[in-house]
């Protein structure tokens, strides 16, 4: 059972992840974080750069990458990164990796990236988004529920969805390169985040209904250890949305 809080707004929703990431890095300077871009943890990084924590030893690795943009696009989910995240909380660049960007053929560049996670002793802690398809990075509907980082083609849906960061629909790339579904499993904490009436659908699905390859984000019931964070109106369709109150009402002080 996920622990899904239900919070008011997205700004008050970014400070359970920067809590749980600040505890994380307290306890271990170099934690591994699973990273993930959109406009979702944006308030997440806010609240944590808030903290003034030094996260200069902590490493990362992005959840997905285009494939195909010029090196330093603006858009590039690196570029994106580096803006958002490792520049404003001070990580260093060199400890933050993204899918495919080891200067080796991208064939292949799925396994190294997936050895690299390995060889970084695994991602403690992983922040994650949705998108209104049901994806989790970019792992589409159809993606195999033990998938590995590899490349993919995008939905013409999440195409549409993403083209507002670029001139035209038609500048998206089709394709991207993402951790998969069983990669996002293996990290010993997910967190799910998801603010906005159009998350909604896409949340009780992932949630509360059957674990298919056609919801991806519904892998995280498989998880041990998910916290889901969610506004009133991501929340609207979840039907346990009052236990899930109730719960995080009368959650125990070692909890907290
Ligand atoms: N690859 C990313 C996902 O990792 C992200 O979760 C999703 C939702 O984006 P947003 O948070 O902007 O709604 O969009 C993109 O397609």
């Amino acid at each position: 059972m996920a622990e899904v809080v239900i919070v008011p707004s997205a700004a008050e929703g970014g400070s359970i992840p920067a809590a749980a990431i600040a505890a994380l890095v307290t306890a271990k300077p170099d934690a591994v974080l699973g990273l993930a871009t959109g406009s979702t943890p944006l308030t997440t990084w806010q609240a944590l750069a808030g903290r003034g924590l030094d996260l200069s030893r902590v490493r990362g690795f992005a959840l997905d990458e285009y494939v195909g943009l010029p090196a330093g696009h603006p858009e590039s989910y690196r570029s994106v990164i580096t803006r958002e995240v490792v520049e404003p909380l001070g990580l260093t660049p060199a400890l933050v990796r993204v899918p495919g960007d080891d200067g080796l053929p991208l064939e292949g560049a799925g396994d190294r990236y997936e050895s690299d996670i390995h060889a970084a002793g695994g991602i403690d802690l992983q922040i994650l988004g949705i998108g209104r398809t049901g994806h989790i990075g970019f792992n589409e509907p159809g993606s195999s529920l033990a998938s590995l980082t590899r490349v993919k083609t995008l939905t013409e849906q999440t195409r549409i969805d993403n083209a507002r960061f670029f001139d035209s629909v038609d500048d998206v790339p089709v394709h991207c390169i993402t951790q998969g579904l069983g990669t996002i499993l293996r990290a010993r904490h997910l967190v799910l985040l998801a603010f906005g009436a159009g998350k909604a659908a896409a949340i009780a699905a992932a949630l509360e209904g059957p674990v298919s390859a056609s919801t991806p984000g519904s892998v995280v019931q498989l998880h041990p250890r998910v916290t889901v964070v969610v506004d009133e109106d991501a929340a609207a369709d979840l039907a346990h949305a009052d236990y899930y109150r109730y719960a995080w009402a009368n959650r125990l002080d070692w909890e907290r």
